[in-house]
């Protein structure tokens, strides 16, 4: 008998929350369902990330004891059940007798009785999560409590309003492609495809729809006048200096998103990196689709030895991505703590290296999607200190953005138009 519907996203949910599975990788991979069924799973996997605090704790709150480590997809039914249950408008019946059927489909017929008798327990429950007024603060703020502590110390005054926005269901936003022969004709036809969506006031190549779409849906995709990409990712392109004809690596590029917007804006002679093949490949794929080309080279950038300096570096890293939990809310359940170091550790590598492959007089953009100054300003204090050889430029002022500014970079948050952000523009001083 092929699985339930319901047996199908508990182990799906299963293998992000305890394999390690990237929500996007799934995504691609495993669901072989009905566009229906499909997005119906793919909004109760991301809705259990994004709800991961409360619906852990409700679930430790009413469990008589833990569920054992080894049984995790008995935890994972349970979570995905109680997401549908609390959250969505399938009938609670339904998904109470489904979770149980699917219990017995997963061979845990053992955990029947305890499914049906939670989610029981939380259907009649109207005050959901509980009517304690007092939760823990990870509950409160839909954020594990590491990042948390991290954010207060940091943000002292902003990291309620970071955990607000990360919590929230991200803009989908378009790049026009200024190359395109209708680039002057992209909002019309927004229109007349009766796409609502609103142009930013300062930054020309950006519409944001005011209700997400598939990208089929979009007029001219296919022909290269939209890309999908966030606004402040978008920035990249325009405040690293460049002039045409410019030797210029994009160190950290896959899948391609700011190689493919520098091209759209210069004509350069540029080398797109990245370590990962699989990732490498989709930015040929996006390149293709614009009609641009740039030298692939998949490698690792710490051993990159080009034989000519180049006169830009883009140096968009790998980082936390905590500017972004809220597009990417399985960040929540695969991130530690401990993990900042090792990726702290990995920038500074990338960052001192890329140095030696940059012109005199030439500029490196250090990027992240993070909020935590560990990977940013203090990565670039640090840089700074150790290269007598680096100055650190000031960004132009934009009205419109949310963003904080010191010496070292500037620290964007997420709002209602962009996500959470770093850039600090390098040069090296001319000999
Ligand atoms: C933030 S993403 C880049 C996003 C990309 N710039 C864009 O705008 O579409 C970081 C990338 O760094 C790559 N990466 C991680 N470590 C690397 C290394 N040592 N050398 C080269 N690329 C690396 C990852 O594979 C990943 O694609």
């Amino acid at each position: 008998m092929s699985q339930s519907l319901r047996a199908v996203i508990a182990t799906a949910f299963d293998q992000i929350a305890f394999e390690g599975q990237s929500a996007q990788s799934l995504r691609d991979r495993l669901f072989d369902l009905d566009p229906q069924q499909k997005a119906y799973a793919q909004q109760t996997i991301y809705g259990c990330a994004r709800h991961i605090e409360t619906l852990t704790w409700w679930l430790g709150h009413h469990l008589e004891k833990p569920i054992k480590r080894k049984e995790h997809l008995v935890q994972s039914l349970l979570i995905t059940s109680l997401y549908q249950l609390k959250y969505l408008s399938t009938p609670n019946h339904a998904v109470i007798s489904e979770a149980v059927e699917a219990a017995k489909q997963l061979h845990k017929d053992w955990a029947s009785g305890l499914i049906n008798a939670l989610l029981r327990k939380a259907d009649q429950q109207a005050d959901w999560p509980s009517s304690e007024s007092k939760m823990p603060l990870n509950v409160q703020h839909q954020l594990p409590i590491w990042l948390l502590k991290r954010l207060k110390n940091a943000w002292p005054k902003d990291w309620q309003q970071i955990a607000e926005q990360s919590n929230q269901q991200p803009p989908l936003t378009l790049r026009v492609n200024q190359r395109h022969p209708l680039a002057a004709n992209s909002t019309k036809l927004l229109s007349q495809a009766e796409i609502s969506h609103q142009s930013h006031p300062v930054i020309d190549s950006c519409i944001k729809l005011d209700q997400p779409r598939p990208v089929s849906a979009i007029p001219e995709f296919d022909t290269g006048l939209f890309s999908v990409q966030d606004l402040a990712a978008q920035l990249a392109a325009f405040w690293l200096p460049l002039k045409p004809g410019q030797r210029v690596l994009d160190a950290c590029a896959a899948p391609g998103g700011k190689t493919a917007h520098l091209l759209e804006r210069y004509s350069l002679d540029l080398t797109a990196l990245d370590i990962d093949a699989s990732r490498a490949e989709k930015i040929q794929q996006n390149l293709q689709r614009l009609n641009l080309s740039a030298s692939l080279e998949v490698s690792n950038a710490l051993d990159f030895q080009p034989n000519q300096p180049f006169d830009a570096i883009l140096l968009d890293a790998p980082c936390s991505a905590t500017g972004v939990i809220r597009r990417q809310p399985d960040i929540k359940l695969h991130r530690r703590d401990e993990d900042i170091y090792p990726l702290v550790l990995l920038q500074r590598q990338l960052l001192d290296h890329m140095w030696r492959l940059l012109k005199p007089g030439g500029y490196l953009m250090y990027a992240t999607c993070s909020i935590l100054p560990d990977e940013n300003a203090k990565q670039i204090k640090r840089f700074l200190r150790d290269t007598p050889t680096a100055e650190c430029l000031s960004l132009p002022v934009v009205n419109d953005l949310l963003y904080h500014d010191n010496e070292f970079g500037r620290q964007l948050f997420p709002n209602s138009w962009h996500d959470g952000f770093f850039y600090s523009l390098l040069r090296k001083v001319p000999d």
